[in-house]
């Protein structure tokens, strides 16, 4: 029997059995109640009872509302003094009407409602961001001036490597570097003690055995080691001990080559920059310790072909690398100055007149300190005092002259030369400038590279003629070492710059002057853990194709989509509603 044929019947009866209804109510007490019964029609129809329920709704009614009711009702259609079972359409053709009431349907609509929560609520929870775990590392920078000690940490979870390391902690260590213990190696293992105690506080007690603790010594330790091999041992041997003591997975202490601080401190900067997961241009990196310098970029113009001894090759995210490094060791900030005064007082004088301290600076100064290094001991006065006046006369241009006389310009056997014979490629790229290039920098505020250079030089002058009671007065928080040396280290720092790495007006602009990437310090340390624990991988890791937040939409849209559709596909099933009110 077509549908159309049995609406229209149901229609008309349903109708005139609502209309009676209606008008008995709106004629006696319940207005309310006959609205809220008409309503029900707009309802689904799944969620309203079927007929004999609605006997049961009636029933419900108190009685001032249902008595008038069931006493209206012919008595055919009463099956109990409270039923008021006065729909005349039999349940049989009702269901054939709509099948929409059949138990079936019900159950098929419950439980495809259940499997799209089921299907959402999995997962959302499978892919909720977990509680973060990390892993974490530490390493030691004994350098030439002071130690400092690294705390890094990153995603426990992120096992393929793709994980951001962090630096999270940093303690410098109180007293110098561990090189300058060679007379007292018991007291360089000591020294460290409160850093790594401190270390204990930073890493959770959990990971402690777990965490790999590394220590690498630098120019400091390079040189004591030239000088003397066995003071070196033994303050590794004191080093050693100390570390052993905590719980951390000691991994060893070492030196590292000029050549590895040049390309950890590289990788360092570049990873922080994202530059290497991304296969953007690289940034050179410029790092000014105390006793070494580094350079390290990468240049069109360099294979590796012309001096190999520069060159070191990485295969990172799937991307090769042909870095050009070089370390000039003794050319750090506080062996320069050493080679500085050597040239200016290979006479032995009892008074050295300094254009690159202040005017009014003076000190007594002892002769054996001064060439207490390999960068300078060849060089020592035979009949100089033991002491000397340092005195400063506060002269830009002579300290610039004085300061050339440590670089040696003569000699090149490469197609070009930075100093002292050394290759070096021509300059690409912008480049970071970090550790004692910043600090200078930053203390003169000369950071700003897009100052032209004359004028930076200009500044400069003006600091370096300036007396020295009015620089510590205007200063006095400053370590008075620092102080004194600034306008030597400025000058040193532009020297370096320009005349020995070739730096024009014009690339000066690409130098930055850092200090902290994205809250990690540039430098060596994290390039090196990096290396040594494999977390950066040599293949671009497979990447998810969508993040976690438009994954989760995704299968949600697709869960609500799919229910839509089971619903239109039920549409024969679905119930007809007049226009007028109607009972079912
Ligand atoms: N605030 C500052 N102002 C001026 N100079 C500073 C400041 N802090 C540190 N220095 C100096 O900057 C130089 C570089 O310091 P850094 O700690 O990078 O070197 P290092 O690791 O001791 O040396 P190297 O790497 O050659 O072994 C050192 O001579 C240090 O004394």
């Amino acid at each position: 029997m077509p549908n159309s044929v049995l609406k229209g019947r149901s229609t008309r009866k349903t109708h005139t059995h609502t209309h009676d209804y209606y008008n008995r109510l709106s004629g006696h007490e319940g207005k309310t109640s006959s609205l809220f019964l008409l309503s029900l029609c707009y309802l689904p129809r799944s969620i309203l009872p079927s007929p004999f329920h609605f006997h049961s709704l009636f029933s419900l009614i108190p009685p001032p509302l249902s008595l008038p009711l069931s006493l209206s009702l012919s008595p055919q259609f009463s099956r109990s003094p409270v039923s008021v079972n006065f729909i005349e359409v039999d349940n049989r053709e009702m269901k054939e009407m709509n099948p929409w009431h059949t138990p079936v349907t019900i159950i098929i609509t419950v439980i495809g409602v259940m499997a799209i929560v089921a299907l959402v609520t999995v997962a959302v929870l499978q892919n909720r961001p977990l509680p973060q775990k990390y892993k974490y590392g530490i390493v030691m920078d004994a350098g030439s001036s002071h130690t400092a000690l690294y705390i890094y940490e990153w995603p426990a979870e992120k096992d393929n490597n793709t994980g951001r390391v962090e630096q999270t902690h940093l303690c410098k260590v109180k007293g110098p570097g561990i090189s300058s213990y060679a007379s007292a190696p018991v007291k360089a293992g000591e020294s460290l003690r409160l850093c790594m105690e401190e270390a204990k506080q930073w890493v959770p007690g959990k990971r402690h055995h777990q965490t790999p603790l590394y220590l690498g010594a630098t120019a400091g330790m390079r040189l004591l080691n030239m000088a003397n091999s066995s003071a070196s041992d033994k303050v590794f041997q004191a080093v050693e001990g100390a570390l052993q003591k905590f719980p951390f997975s000691y991994q060893g202490a070492k030196i590292i080559s000029g050549q590895d601080e040049g390309a950890f401190g590289w990788i360092t900067v570049n990873y922080l920059d994202e530059r290497l997961k991304q296969g953007l241009e690289t940034r050179g990196a410029l790092d000014l310790g105390g006793a070494s310098t580094q350079i390290s970029f990468v240049s069109d113009n360099y294979d590796g072909s012309e001096s190999p001894s520069n060159s070191v090759t990485f295969r990172l995210y799937g991307n090769d690398y042909n870095l050009y490094t070089h370390s000039f060791l003794c050319y750090g900030k506080d062996q320069s100055l050493r080679m500085m005064q050597a040239h200016q007082s290979q006479a032995g004088p009892a008074t050295v007149l300094d254009p690159c301290f202040h005017p009014g600076y003076t000190a007594t100064k002892n002769y054996s300190v001064l060439y207490d290094s390999p960068c300078v001991s060849d060089r020592k006065p035979k009949d100089a005092p033991d002491t000397f006046t340092h005195i400063g006369i506060g002269d830009f241009l002579q300290c610039q002259a004085a300061v050339k006389s440590v670089f040696n310009f003569t000699s090149c056997k490469y197609s070009r030369c930075s100093f002292n014979g050394v290759l070096q490629p021509l300059l690409q790229g912008p480049y970071g400038a970090f550790s004692a290039y910043y600090f200078v920098m930053n203390f003169l505020n000369l950071t700003d590279t897009s100052v032209p250079l004359e004028d930076v030089k200009e500044k400069l002058k003006r600091y370096c003629a300036t007396n020295w009671d009015q620089i510590m007065q205007q200063h006095p928080e400053v370590k008075l070492k620092y102080l004194a040396e600034y306008c030597f280290s400025g000058t040193y720092i532009l020297t370096l710059l320009t005349e020995g790495y070739n730096f024009t007006s014009e690339s000066y602009s690409d130098i930055k002057f850092i200090k902290k990437i994205k809250g990690s310090d540039a430098g060596w340390t994290l390039g090196y853990m990096l290396n040594l624990t494999n977390m950066i991988p040599a293949e671009a890791p497979d990447t998810p194709l969508l993040p976690h937040p438009g994954y989760v939409s995704v299968v949600s849209v697709i869960a609500v989509l799919l229910f839509i559709l089971f619903i239109v596909s039920l549409r024969p099933l679905w119930p007809r509603c007049s226009k007028q009110p109607q009972i079912v």
